[in-house]
């Protein structure tokens, strides 16, 4: 869907709502009404959008096409129903929530909504982002195509044909960035260790994932493959390797950290 986006609905404008309404403005919207009670939240948004701390200020006639709901899936309950006459009025509901799933927001809504469920992921925030989304029942191809437009204005974005999906895709792609951004620590953690200045350190630390993660985005090439073009036989980086790639450490704790995050997500459902 090319062109202006429509009217939208954001609920929550914190992390992941601003970087997405970032990308909104910058992809070009009729109008944003957010809700968000904490004013703070929203602090560089006034004047781009219309501003309203709960359900009951969205102005009478604002009808949008679509509500994203980007509140924590802890708040879920409290903030859906304020919502459900937007929903009955054939909005596009598109939930960012962690877990909640399509019956259970479709409850929490009146029991009449369309609903697509997307994970995306911080790196959003510089439209370096990737999203998977789910369209649950009823939504119609022009939905998917808004959603997908949505979507797309804060990175790359691939369609799921199975809800329980979401569920690793959460622990995958929603907090792979953790993952990586832990590697930066515990990369510069390591460099002061062997005796390098911290503030050498830290910008090595920084570069050298970065750098990586733009080689790996330019690049052709399998990630096994870029490794092995660093790892030079009976050299420095095959020995690092022997310890991180046996087989109790990266790759099982790697599978282990995956499945806890997977398992959290389909309890954060209840
Ligand atoms: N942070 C991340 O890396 C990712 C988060 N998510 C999901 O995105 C959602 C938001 O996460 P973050 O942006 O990190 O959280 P956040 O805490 O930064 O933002 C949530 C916002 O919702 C607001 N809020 C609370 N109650 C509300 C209500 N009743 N109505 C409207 N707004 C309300 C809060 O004031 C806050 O600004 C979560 O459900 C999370 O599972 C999804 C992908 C990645
Ligand atoms: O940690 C969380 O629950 C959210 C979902 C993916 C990233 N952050």
């Amino acid at each position: 869907m090319a062109g202006t986006l429509p009217p939208i609905l954001l609920v929550g404008c914190g992390k992941m709502g601003g970087a997405m309404l970032e990308g909104w403005l910058e992809r070009g919207v009729e109008q944003v009404v957010v809700v968000e009670p904490y004013p703070a939240a929203a602090a560089g948004f006034e004047g781009r959008v219309t501003l309203c701390t709960d359900a009951t200020q969205i102005p009478e006639k604002f009808r949008p096409a679509a509500i994203v709901l980007a509140t924590k899936p802890q708040q879920a309950e409290a903030a859906l129903p304020g919502f459900a006459r937007h929903a009955a009025a054939g909005a596009l509901v598109v939930s960012i929530m962690a877990g909640k799933t399509v019956a259970g927001m479709t409850a929490l809504l009146g029991g009449h909504a369309q609903i697509v469920r997307a994970m995306p992921n911080t790196p959003a925030a510089v439209r370096q982002g990737f999203t998977c989304a789910y369209p649950g029942p009823g939504v119609t191809e022009a939905q998917v195509a808004l959603c997908d437009a949505l979507l797309s204005a804060i990175g790359e974005v691939a369609w799921l044909e199975q809800e329980a999906l979401i569920d690793p895709v959460t622990a995958v792609s929603g907090g792979g960035p953790a993952y990586v951004f832990l590697l930066a620590e515990v990369l510069e953690q390591a460099a002061i260790e062997q005796g390098l200045p911290p503030e050498l350190a830290r910008r090595m630390a920084r570069r050298t994932v970065a750098g990586s993660g733009a080689l790996l985005a330019a690049s052709e090439e399998d990630a096994a493959q870029l490794r092995r073009n660093v790892t030079s036989p009976k050299g420095t980086t095959e020995r690092a390797l022997a310890v991180l790639m046996a087989s109790d450490a990266w790759p099982k704790l790697m599978s282990e950290a995956i499945a806890a995050a997977t398992a959290r997500s389909r309890e954060l459902a209840q």
